[in-house]
């Protein structure tokens, strides 16, 4: 396994012919297959979109925090709206927006953050034309048929999340350790993530323990496979161990880290899919039991909220080489 990241365009994709897509999606399949993350660049969606997505996103999080409050999340279930520093337990210091696809109650209208909701609407949707794209890749190279995965992502409400890791004392990093996000693994099918030019970002290709950094590079955007899609594939493509860590203390002077802004797009199947790992060859042997991606999403939230999550059951990702 390699540990360098690759870095595909995905022009090709987006324009070919269906030859010219098989590359690419060959490409896309031996990243997820080794490291479990792609640099994409050529994706079809404006630079400048992005940047007027990180300025909203330093709009909002600007406001005081009494009136952020006003969008709290109140329903796990629903995860759509704010939720303040603190609220996820560990050490992890950040502040998030969800939006959704389906249910925005919990997002400021035109009158309140002109430009907040319909921008993030329009940018969500571009984000999922994306990741079913992406999604489409692995279905090709596996034979699934062009569409698999479409047929299980459409009552799902991927979540559009927009984090703010606050200015942080380095005395709180000191005393704290790691103080942006706890090494995880994602739950659903695969995350694309945008990050600011701040850095920070980890991963642990071989989940040995061995991190090494993923540094923002502009013009492109991550794609990093989650948990149901490494079960569903029997393994064949990788849900890799990831954190974000405080810059290195060269980078920035002073006594106050600088904030960081990043922008995940977690794509989960419909609540009732059965993950049963496909198998490709005769004899080939499960390496998961089969789970219900609703069950193991609750399990996975529960266990991020420090909450008791379903009796009994445990479906933790393996270490492995
Ligand atoms: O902020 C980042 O770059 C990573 C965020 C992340 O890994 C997550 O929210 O699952
Ligand atoms: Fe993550």
């Amino acid at each position: 396994m390699t540990e360098s990241i690759p870095l595909v365009s995905f022009e090709n994709f987006l324009t070919g012919d269906r030859a010219a897509q098989e590359e690419v999606a060959n490409q896309v399949y031996e990243a997820f297959s080794t490291v479990g993350f792609i640099y994409l660049k050529d994706f079809g969606i404006p630079q400048s979109r992005i940047e007027e997505i990180f300025g909203l996103a330093k709009t909002f999080f600007e406001l005081p925090l009494a009136e952020k409050l006003k969008y709290k999340l109140q329903d796990p279930s629903v995860n759509q709206g704010y939720t303040g520093d603190g609220a996820e337990g560990h050490n992890d210091h950040k502040e998030a927006y969800e939006h959704r696809r389906f249910i925005n109650a919990r997002c400021p209208d035109e009158s309140e953050l002109p430009g907040f909701r319909r921008t993030l609407d329009d940018f969500y949707k571009q984000c999922l034309s994306l990741a079913m794209n992406v999604l489409k890749c692995l279905a090709m190279v596996l034979k699934l048929g062009d569409d698999f995965f479409t047929t299980i992502t459409t009552r799902a409400d991927p979540q559009l999340r927009i984090l703010h890791y606050p200015p942080l004392e380095r005395s709180v990093i000191e005393s704290q350790g790691h103080a942006r996000i706890m090494p995880h693994t994602d739950y659903g099918l695969c995350t694309l993530l945008f990050q600011d030019s701040t850095g920070g970002l980890e991963v642990d290709p071989y989940h040995t323990g061995k991190f090494t950094s993923v540094p923002p590079i502009p013009g492109t955007v991550l794609v990093n496979i989650a948990d149901l899609l490494q079960r569903f594939t029997n393994g064949r493509v990788k849900s890799t161990r990831h954190r974000v860590v405080s810059p290195p203390a060269h980078i920035f002077r002073g006594e106050v880290l600088p904030p960081r802004y990043s922008i995940p797009f977690f794509v989960h199947p419909d609540p009732e899919t059965l993950i049963d790992p496909i198998l490709l060859y005769d004899g080939e042997q499960k390496l998961y039991e089969p789970v219900n991606a609703k069950e193991y999403r609750d399990w996975r939230t529960a266990r991020n909220y420090r909450m008791k999550g379903p009796e009994g059951k445990n479906f933790e990702v393996e270490a492995r080489g």
